[in-house]
């Protein structure tokens, strides 16, 4: 699913929604004759304007910034009550005196409806804006309904699409990518450094006796030790490094990275045993690692291949030394 928590300016999944969503906007403000039409996003960060109709009288331009949750916005009350609103001559009106928009942009009237996600969350507001008092009436009440529609619509295309790509690319056990989803995601970061002339570090770890702990402790502390390590990558990693369980106790990472130096920080952090502990056993285990500079990068398997290679005698050597 997506997370609600999440601005859809920066998924790529919606992409093609929004470009829809900007031409419903600008249609939206032509109809109403509003200087101002909008899609709102709301998370517990606060209200980001999504699409704002294209038109130079329009102050709010989309993905300009978030507005805290406490501004007293017209979009603020309507999600908090979950039902349209409309305000046909705000500057009259005690209760919006410190709604900036009025006070500061000079807007009078709002009209708008709350957005949901498909579980019927809040997403935000669908809306339009006027400097002039508004007399808005049947019909014109009713459209904006319909855009909403067309919003909800694609949210629950959105949501689908999410979920599907969830399954397939990620594993159940601990919600990281799974290997299709590593070669996958992989490539893009690849080619990614290879345009920009950036370096890679890629890291094979395989956990340490997880027979041992299956057999000793039961399946379900080995799908704990597998979890905590997994947990223990995600803490270390940046959110743009890219992690993935690519077989049952076998996990890749792939970063961009600077200096050897920054690759073997890194390996260390993942390899600190205080970070995690399974009825006594950390989740050890076994590493490979290697920088790429950019002119080294080759092909994602075959780099995978090397740093397995590197991972098996690290393996070695540890059982080797007691
Ligand atoms: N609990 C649990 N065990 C798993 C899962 N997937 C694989 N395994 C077990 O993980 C073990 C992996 O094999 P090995 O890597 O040879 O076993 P190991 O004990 O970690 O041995 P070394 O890597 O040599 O230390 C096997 O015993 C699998 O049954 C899983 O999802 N959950």
């Amino acid at each position: 699913m997506f997370d609600p928590n999440d601005w859809v300016l920066e998924s790529e999944h919606l992409a093609p929604s929004l470009k829809k969503w900007q031409t419903m906007v600008n249609l939206m403000a032509d109809i109403y004759e509003a200087p101002a039409g909008f899609v709102v996003q709301y998370t517990s960060k606060g209200y980001q304007v999504v699409i704002a109709n294209e038109s130079e009288l329009n102050p709010y331009p989309a993905g300009d910034g978030v507005i805290p949750s406490e501004t007293n916005l017209f979009c603020r009350r309507v999600v908090a009550e979950n039902k349209p609103l409309y305000v046909k001559n705000a500057t009259q009106l005690e209760e919006w005196q410190t709604n900036p928009e009025v006070s500061e942009d000079g807007f009078n009237s709002y009209f708008g409806m709350p957005l949901h996600w498909p579980d019927g969350s809040a997403f935000g507001t669908i809306c339009v804006m006027d400097f002039d008092i508004t007399h808005y009436k049947g019909p014109y009440k009713e459209l904006i309904g319909q855009f909403r529609d067309m919003v909800e619509q694609d949210l629950v295309l959105v949501d689908q699409y999410k979920k599907v790509e969830d399954l397939s690319l990620r594993d159940s056990l601990t919600h990281s990518y799974n290997r299709r989803g590593f070669m996958t995601l992989g490539e893009s970061l690849l080619h990614f450094a290879r345009r920009y002339n950036k370096h890679l570090g890629l890291i094979y770890c395989d956990l340490d006796n997880l027979k041992f702990i299956n057999d000793n402790y039961g399946h379900r502390v080995g799908d704990q030790a597998i979890t905590e390590f997994s947990n223990r990558l995600k803490t270390v990693l940046r959110e743009t490094d890219l992690s993935a369980r690519i077989g049952g106790d076998e996990f890749a990472v792939l970063v961009l990275v600077d200096t050897e130096d920054e690759l073997a920080t890194l390996v260390e952090r993942i390899q600190s045993p205080e970070a995690s502990a399974t009825h006594g056993h950390a989740a050890e285990a076994s590493i490979g690692f290697r920088f790429y500079s950019n002119q080294q990068i080759s092909r994602l398997d075959r780099m995978l291949d090397e740093v397995d290679k590197l991972m098996y005698a690290n393996k070695h050597q540890r059982k080797a030394t007691p």
